[in-house]
């Protein structure tokens, strides 16, 4: 079977000569269609340049990244990117602030009726699947961190992408939030059928949500192990507490420890928490 997204030796060098630095080096994977895939790794290992990569945000400097086979140039209606902070427009409403994507592709003018119709039936089905109706008409700054970032994935998934690429979207939640949200984002990536490319810093985050988790290495970023998640498809909060999802979680934790010349526990856990205060 194709790949849906197909890394094919990807480097990334920032700028050049004593300034250059080599974000990523030789990365390969494939991606199938459908597939829930989660990268890991210590801070600075190249996650979410790799990301930035996939979403056209960013150019690769050696290598090559297709979509359904085609190379790409830049970001696209295909792949749409939801980030750690919700970056929605304060100034629109949640239904407005989830049609807006839409509005700015086509432009206001060339929307015929019909189109306004078939983007009302689709947000107001993203708001009743993200749990969002009862506040469709509220400001942003009337909500809980976790329903913003409700909207900006409803956003997201206005323009039915195929990828989603997801750059520690949970990452700004506390922790019972995070998991109503990774609850919510399998239901999603279930209901959907979008292929979800998901960083983060969090190793049992990473295990709950991913078919197969990518664990990077840095200096320079490259892909050091990928895991296939031992678990069945359909997941619940109960597993994170099986031997296989500790063993696995474990065994993660050490290869970030190793790969990262982390000598203790507290040499990680600052380590971690710097990156995730950079993010
Ligand atoms: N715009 C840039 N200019 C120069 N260097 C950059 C730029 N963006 C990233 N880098 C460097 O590339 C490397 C990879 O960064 P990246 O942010 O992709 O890592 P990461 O694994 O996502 O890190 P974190 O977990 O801390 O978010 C780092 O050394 C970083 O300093």
């Amino acid at each position: 079977m194709p790949s849906k997204i197909s890394i094919q030796h990807v480097g990334k060098v920032f700028g050049d000569g004593r300034h250059a630095v080599e974000a990523l080096r030789d990365v390969s994977l494939d991606v199938a269609d459908n597939e829930f895939v989660t990268f890991v790794g210590a801070s600075g290992c190249g996650k979410s340049t790799l990301l930035r990569i996939i979403g056209g945000l960013e150019h690769h400097t050696a290598g090559e990244v297709l979509v359904d086979g085609r190379p790409i140039r830049g970001p696209g209606a295909d792949r749409a990117m939801v980030f750690q902070h919700y970056s929605l427009y304060p100034w629109l409403s949640v239904t407005e602030n989830i049609k807006f994507s839409r509005r700015l592709r086509h432009g206001r003018e060339s929307l015929t009726e019909a189109d306004v119709e078939a983007a009302s039936g689709r947000a107001d089905a993203l708001l009743a699947l993200m749990g969002l109706t009862a506040a469709a008409h509220a400001w942003p700054n009337q909500l809980s961190g976790g329903m913003q970032q409700r909207v900006a994935i409803a956003r997201a998934l206005m323009g039915r992408p195929q990828v989603l690429l997801m750059d520690e979207p949970f990452g700004a939640l506390d922790a019972q939030t995070r998991e109503v949200m990774h609850d919510l984002i399998l239901h999603v990536h279930r209901l959907e059928k979008t292929t979800i490319v998901f960083v983060t810093h969090d190793v049992e985050e990473a295990i709950y949500l991913g078919g197969r988790v990518v664990l990077m290495a840095p200096r320079p970023g490259r892909i050091d192990t990928i895991y296939d998640v031992p678990l069945p498809a359909e997941r619940e909060q109960d597993m994170k507490h099986t031997p296989e999802f500790l063993r696995l979680k474990k065994a993660i934790l050490a290869r970030i420890r190793e790969t990262s010349g982390m000598k203790t526990d507290q040499d990680m856990l600052d380590q971690l928490n710097r990156g995730q205060a950079a993010a």
